[in-house]
């Protein structure tokens, strides 16, 4: 489904992402890992359409992303979430809902809507202010219900899971593997917990310093030494 070619990103003299070769099956949790400033958001960013690679090519079901703008690399199939949750101000959850959709469908199919609220417990909250009335929880969700409400193919999920405590990790954790079967997504997620990577993903790819170090089933990858030297920088592994 996703299949980056030899992808660089450069800012002037910085490689954020360096040559990286990777695919994701349209069945697939795949992890992106790696310490903080190893490319992770950057090469996200690089799939949905926010920054421009220097080389490389990007194709989505077998079509130049490249050559696609952002609104229809959403509407292809290709849903996000920010790694700060970012609902829109002086909206409801519904309505932030309503705009996610009608920007990544190009309609608004209220059914929908109520389908992906009851799957992420916001049902409760829906007619709530998202910015000012939701806990940290509940604005991952969102973020999640945002993406979800678009029909993603593939869901690119950034540190979902960051800041929750153990037990809103889990069920979060629940959540996410329910909603890959349920909606029948693929999943590429970036996280730095071992545990959860573990738990969750069928493959994991490494980044460190923009470089695609491994890539491998979680077992695999986390034996190899030359990946645990690259998480000693990591922030919560
Ligand atoms: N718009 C930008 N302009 C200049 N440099 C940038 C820009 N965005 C990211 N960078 C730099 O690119 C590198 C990769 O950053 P990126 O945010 O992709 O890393 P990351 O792996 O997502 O890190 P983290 O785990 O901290 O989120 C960093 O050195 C960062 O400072």
């Amino acid at each position: 489904m996703l299949r980056l070619e030899d992808l660089s990103v450069r800012f002037g003299g910085l490689t954020a992402v360096n040559t990286v070769s990777l695919s994701v099956g349209s069945h697939e949790v795949v992890g992106l890992v790696g310490p903080n400033g190893a490319g992770k958001t950057t090469l996200f960013n690089a799939v949905s359409g926010l920054v421009k690679p220097s080389s490389g090519r990007i194709l989505f079901d077998s079509v130049d992303m490249l050559r696609t703008p952002l609104h229809r690399r959403a509407r292809m199939g290709i849903g996000r979430t920010f790694q700060v949750p970012q609902p829109m101000h002086e909206l409801t959850v519904r309505e932030n809902l309503i705009v996610a959709q009608r920007f990544g469908t190009g309609a608004v199919d209220a059914r929908k809507i109520d389908e992906v609220l009851d799957f992420t417990n916001l049902t409760d909250k829906a007619e709530r202010h998202a910015a000012t009335e939701l806990a940290l929880t509940e604005l991952k969700a969102l973020e999640v219900a945002k993406a979800l409400a678009t029909n993603p193919k593939l869901l690119m999920l950034d540190e979902v899971l960051a800041g929750l405590e153990t037990n809103g990790k889990r069920r979060f954790m629940g959540m996410l593997k329910e909603l890959h079967e349920k909606f029948a997504v693929g999943i590429l997620i970036i996280e730095h917990d071992i545990e959860t990577i573990s738990n969750l993903c069928h493959r994991v790819a490494v980044l460190n310093f923009g470089e695609l170090i491994a890539d491998g089933t979680p077992d695999e990858v986390f034996r190899d030494p030359e990946v645990m030297k690259s998480y000693t920088g990591a922030s919560d592994a």
